[in-house]
């Protein structure tokens, strides 16, 4: 596997993939002054340094970034999902996504490519999780919970069932969400509110 960032996300990324015995060959970063991480050679991303017959995870925690990576090269995606992470039946996980320890995904949730399932997030039954989501350490999705691409969930937040939550939206640590979300909106609080709308940023 080659990891696009050398991040504190990448690390925890290595550390899976090692986990699961699955090489590490190097990362690619845009900043040439990082040489290394983890112990694995960092090589500065030219845009034009990709090797089209291998697999790569795009190790970067910005949603939108991954997003603008993912639409700039016609790579193989791989997955790195931690050992402990608890699958149930008929999950389905769209290439490049990483779940983390102790995540559990429950029966009939689908996810996303480029999506990130957290430390210990919960995500229940029936679920649908777009592209380039980050679910966040410890959030507990309800079943039958719809994430709209790019949105961030917050470390903590917690969703009701049946709710649809919006694109490109982010819902703030701890936050309880009884109702409906819509596009782009920053939500925080119990219960949530909405306090802006974002406008690309993260
Ligand atoms: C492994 C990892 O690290 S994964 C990373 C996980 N990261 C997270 O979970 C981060 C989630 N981010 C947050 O919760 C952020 O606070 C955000 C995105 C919701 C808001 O950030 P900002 O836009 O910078 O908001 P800002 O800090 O200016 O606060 C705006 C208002 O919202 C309030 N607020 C911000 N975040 C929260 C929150 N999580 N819960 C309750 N209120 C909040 C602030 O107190 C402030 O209120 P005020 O206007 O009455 O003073």
């Amino acid at each position: 596997m080659i990891l696009i960032g050398a991040s504190g996300h990448a690390k925890v990324i290595i550390d899976i993939l090692e986990k699961n015995d699955e090489a590490v060959e190097y990362l690619l970063d845009a900043n040439p002054n990082i040489k290394e991480l983890a112990g694995y050679e960092v090589i500065t991303d030219t845009g034009h340094n990709y090797a089209l017959d291998k697999q790569y995870i795009i190790s970067i925690g910005a949603n939108s970034i991954r997003q603008k990576i993912a639409g700039l090269h016609n790579l193989t995606y791989g997955w790195a999902i931690h050992p402990s992470a608890i699958l149930g039946d008929d999950v389905s996980i769209g290439q490049g996504t990483v779940i983390m320890a102790g995540a559990v995904i429950n029966s009939s949730t689908q996810i996303g490519n480029h999506a990130i399932i957290n430390t210990s997030a919960s995500v229940d039954h029936d679920c649908k999780i777009g592209d380039y989501v980050h679910i966040s350490p410890n959030a507990t999705l309800c079943g039958t919970v719809e994430v709209g691409e790019g949105t961030q969930v917050g470390a903590g937040a917690t969703i009701i069932p049946n709710l649809k939550i919006g694109k490109w939206a982010t819902i703030g640590a701890g936050a309880v969400i009884i109702s409906n979300v819509p596009d782009h909106a920053v939500v925080v609080g119990n219960p949530g509110r909405v306090i802006r709308l974002n406008n690309g940023e993260e």
